[in-house]
C-alpha cells in the first residue's frame, strides 16, 4: 500500500481521532455479533500502547442525520470495553465543546468513543465544516474502518484534509488480502450477492459481469431479478425501478459468457417471522400476500454445486434472513458449502454475512472474512475507496 499508517508516525501524547467502523448487528439494545469490533483492536492496542489518546469515531445503522436512540453507541462502548479490558469513555455527542473537555481529561493511552458520527446530517453530506469540527478534537486521523471506505463522508474523508491522516492496521490487512486475491484472481471466479442493500449492490453488478464466471443473484436481491423474469413476488423486497436494469444483466450475461444463477425456489412466509406459515414455491409462484424470505432447496443445491467446482468466491449478502431460524437454511448451505469446498478460495464480506457464518460456526472455515460488504464489491470493481484514497500518501 503507497499510503502512511500508525506506524509511520509518532503517535504518543498525541489526540487521535480513529474512525472505526462499529455498525454492528444489534438486538434488543444489545451487540450480536462483534466481529468488527475484534477487528479494530489491533490498531486500538498499538495506540493506546504507543501513549496516544484513542477518540474512536463510527456510525451505526442509517439514522439519516437525526438522533435516534437505539442508535446510540453506548452497548457498542460496553462491548468494546469487555473485549479490550480498557476502560472506555463514550460520549453523548460526536464533536464540539463537552467532547472537548472529556479528551482534555483523557490520560496517554486512554479510550474515548464518540456518539453516532451519523447523527448529524453534515456526516453523509460530507459537510467540510463537520469535518473540520471533528478535526478541531485531536491532532491525527487514523482510519481503520475499512467497512465504511467506500462512503466519502466527514469521518472518512472530510476530515483527512485537515490533519495528517494515516491507515490503521486493519484497513491495511483488508488492502493487502482483498488486492492478493482480486488482482489477478484464480478461476473459476464466483460472485455471490445477497442481502437487502439492494439499491447498493445492483450497481455492482455491472462491473462483476466483466470479472466473474459464475455469477449467483440470492437474498432480497433476487425478487428485483424475478420480476425482471416477468414474474410476481407478492410482497418480497423489491426494487421497482430496478426492474429494467435486472433485466439488462440477465441479458449481459449471456453475451457476456457469464453463468448467472438466481433462486428457482423459494420460501415464502405469510409474516415476517419465526412464527409464520412458510411454503416452499418455484419462483413463478409467488402468492401475492406472501414474501419471499429464503432460498428454496433446490436453489440452494444449485448454489452448492457452483461453490464446489470454483476456486475463488466472494460472498456478499445473506442468502435469506437468517436472523430468523425460519430462513436461515439458504445462508447456512452456503455457508457449509464454502466450508467444505477445501481447494476453493473463500472471501466472506460485510457486517451481516460475517455475522451469518459466525453464527453457524463456520468463521474459522473461511479463507477470510473481510469486515466490508460494499466496500470489498467496490474494491473488486477496482473502483477507488475514498476513504483510502484521502490518506497521505508515503
Ligand atoms: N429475502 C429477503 N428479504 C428481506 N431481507 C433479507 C432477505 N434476504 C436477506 N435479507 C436481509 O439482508 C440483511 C443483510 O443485508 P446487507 O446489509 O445487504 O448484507 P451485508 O451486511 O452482509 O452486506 C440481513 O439482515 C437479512 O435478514
Ligand atoms: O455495514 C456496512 O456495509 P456492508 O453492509 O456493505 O458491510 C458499513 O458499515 C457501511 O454502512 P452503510 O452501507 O450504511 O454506509
Amino acid at each position: 500500500m503507497n499510503k502512511k499508517s500508525v506506524k509511520d508516525i509518532d503517535v504518543k501524547g498525541k489526540v487521535v481521532f480513529c474512525r472505526v467502523d462499529f455498525n454492528v448487528p444489534m438486538k434488543d439494545g444489545q451487540v450480536t455479533d462483534d466481529t468488527r469490533i475484534r477487528a479494530a483492536l489491533p490498531t486500538i492496542e498499538y495506540l493506546t500502547g504507543q501513549g496516544a489518546k484513542v477518540v474512536l469515531a463510527s456510525h451505526l445503522g442509517r439514522p439519516k442525520g437525526e438522533v435516534v436512540e437505539e442508535l446510540r453507541l453506548n452497548a457498542v462502548a460496553e462491548k468494546l470495553q469487555e473485549l479490550s479490558g480498557k476502560n472506555v469513555v463514550k460520549t453523548d455527542e460526536a464533536y464540539g465543546d463537552t467532547v472537548k473537555a472529556e479528551i482534555a481529561k483523557l490520560e496517554e493511552g486512554g479510550v474515548l468513543l464518540l456518539e453516532n458520527v451519523r447523527f448529524y446530517p453534515g456526516e453523509e453530506k460530507n459537510d467540510p465544516e463537520l469535518a473540520k469540527a471533528f478535526a478541531d478534537l485531536a491532532d491525527i486521523y487514523v482510519n481503520d474502518a475499512f467497512g465504511a471506505a467506500h462512503r466519502a463522508h466527514a469521518s472518512t474523508e472530510g476530515i483527512a484534509k485537515h490533519i495528517p491522516a494515516v491507515a490503521g492496521f486493519l484497513m491495511e490487512k483488508e488492502l493487502e488480502v482483498l488486492g492478493k486475491a482480486l488482482s489477478n484472481p484464480e478461476r473459476p471466479f464466483t460472485a455471490i450477492i445477497g442481502g437487502a442493500k439492494v439499491r447498493d449492490k445492483i450497481g455492482v453488478i455491472q462491473n462483476l459481469l466483466d470479472k466473474v464466471d459464475n455469477l449467483i443473484i440470492g437474498g432480497g436481491l433476487a425478487y428485483t431479478f424475478i420480476k425482471a423474469l416477468g414474474h410476481d413476488v407478492g410482497k418480497s423486497l423489491l426494487e421497482e425501478d430496478k426492474v429494467d436494469l435486472a433485466k439488462s444483466f440477465l441479458d449481459q450475461a449471456k453475451e457476456k459468457g457469464v453463468n448467472f444463477y438466481m433462486p428457482v425456489d423459494v420460501v415464502v412466509a405469510d409474516d415476517f417471522s419465526n412464527d409464520a406459515n412458510t411454503q416452499i414455491v418455484s419462483i413463478d409462484s409467488i402468492p401475492s400476500d406472501w414474501e419471499g424470505l429464503d432460498a428454496g432447496p433446490k436453489s440452494r443445491e444449485i448454489y452448492a454445486d457452483v461453490i464446489k467446482n470454483s476456486k475463488l468466491v466472494i460472498w456478499n449478502g445473506p442468502m435469506g434472513v437468517f436472523e430468523l431460524d425460519a430462513f436461515a437454511g439458504g445462508t447456512k448451505a452456503v455457508g457449509e458449502a464454502l466450508a467444505e469446498a477445501k481447494d476453493t478460495y473463500s472471501i466472506i464480506g460485510g457486517g451481516d454475512s460475517a455475522a451469518a457464518v459466525e453464527k453457524f460456526g463456520l468463521a474459522d472455515k473461511m479463507s477470510h472474512i473481510s469486515t466490508g460488504g460494499g466496500a470489498s464489491l467496490e474494491f473488486m470493481e477496482g473502483k477507488e475507496l475514498p476513504g483510502v484514497v484521502a490518506l497521505n500518501d508515503k
